[in-house]
């Protein structure tokens, strides 16, 4: 039986809360936390959500049981008690603590799939550890040379070329070679992973109105044109570079698989207003299934109860759907 990992992320935020959240439910795939049991216990208690909670050994993977209300957790210890809402960053080491063991479960194959709720990247850098967002760790960490973000809600796949880089920085960043690397590895997914044979990939200019034939901008012409024709030319059809103010209406999104936009704040405020609450951020081109929540710590509803559980359940049933399928395939 797969199993999936979880770690839940910022311990002061709702990561937590959403996973025993769902667990008390009982709708939800075989999975495993890895965190502090004392802090998944208090917060079970501060939401009043029944929901057993059981010190595991890595051994649980050779003989995994899954019953409704049951939490197996493998132990890891904060570093420092936690109060809701209220950030610390004597617990980025712990944070960080619980990826690698989940990192560890999944490189070995103990673990059928990592997913991750949402990390404070503010509090772990103030906590004296580098750190952009999980897509970027887990690729180090891995020793994987390039992943790709991707987020998918109803309807809507939109993945990037560059992730959580400073605006200022992005047009340096975008190459033909990074171009062609990120879209080989999403063509590849949406085969792999996503059931489209033939994969429609729309790709968004980088400058308004793509470049305007140069006179906004020359990275359309000079990079991502001759990028696209190559990809072209070695099997992998693209359609683009398409104004990105434009490009997401049903007369392009249609008849697409998925949507590359060149950077973070171009393509996920529309995934976001499209299905916040109800999409998943994956990370495609890792050597095993990730999958995470498309919000954030939202330290505001830390231990109130009003945290919707909705992304978190996209989240687990896409990483079941992914390894249940890969196992099939022996993908
Ligand atoms: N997967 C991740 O690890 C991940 C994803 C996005 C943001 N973040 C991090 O989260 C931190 C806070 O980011 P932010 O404030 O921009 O975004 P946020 O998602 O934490 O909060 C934005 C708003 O949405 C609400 N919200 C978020 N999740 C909700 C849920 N499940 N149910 C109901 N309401 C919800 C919050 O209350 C807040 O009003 C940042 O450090 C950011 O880097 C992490
Ligand atoms: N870019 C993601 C989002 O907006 O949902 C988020 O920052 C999480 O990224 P990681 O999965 O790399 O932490």
């Amino acid at each position: 039986m797969p199993v999936l990992v979880v770690t839940p992320g910022e311990p002061a935020g709702i990561g937590p809360d959403i996973l025993l959240q769902t667990v008390a439910t009982g709708q939800h795939p075989p999975l495993v936390a890895i965190a502090d049991p004392d802090l998944m216990t208090q917060r079970a208690a501060m939401l009043g959500v029944k929901v057993r909670c059981e010190v595991i050994d890595d051994s649980f993977f050779e003989q995994p049981t899954h019953a409704p209300g049951y939490l197996p957790i493998l132990p890891v210890t904060l570093e420092t008690p936690v109060t809701p809402s209220q950030l610390n960053p004597a617990n980025g080491a712990y944070v960080i603590r619980t990826l690698d063991k989940a990192i560890d479960l999944c490189l070995s194959g103990q673990a059928s799939a990592l997913v991750t709720g949402p990390v404070h990247k503010g509090v772990i850098n103030d906590s004296g550890l580098a750190f952009t967002g999980h897509t970027e760790y887990l690729r180090d960490r891995s020793n994987t040379d390039d992943v790709v973000m991707m987020l998918a809600t109803e309807g809507l796949r939109v993945a990037l070329v560059t992730t959580h880089l400073p605006l200022k920085d992005v047009s340096g960043a975008i190459t033909g070679d990074l171009l062609k690397r990120v879209t080989r590895i999403l063509h590849h997914a949406l085969i792999k992973d996503f059931g489209c044979p033939a994969p429609s990939i729309l790709v968004t200019g980088l400058n308004p109105h793509a470049g305007e034939d140069g006179h906004l901008g020359r990275e359309e012409i000079d990079i991502i044109q001759p990028a696209l024709a190559s990809l072209a030319d070695e099997g992998i059809p693209t359609r683009g570079p398409l104004p990105a103010d434009t490009l997401f209406q049903p007369h392009y999104l249609d008849t697409a698989d998925a949507v590359l936009a060149m950077y973070h704040d171009q393509g996920l405020p529309v995934l976001k207003y499209k299905g916040f609450g109800n999409a998943v951020n994956i990370t495609l081109g890792l050597p095993f299934i990730r999958t995470s929540v498309d919000h954030g710590t939202a330290l505001d509803l830390a231990a109130t109860g009003r945290a919707d559980t909705g992304s978190l359940k996209v989240a687990l049933d896409t990483a079941w759907s992914m390894a249940t399928t890969r196992e099939q395939t022996h993908a």
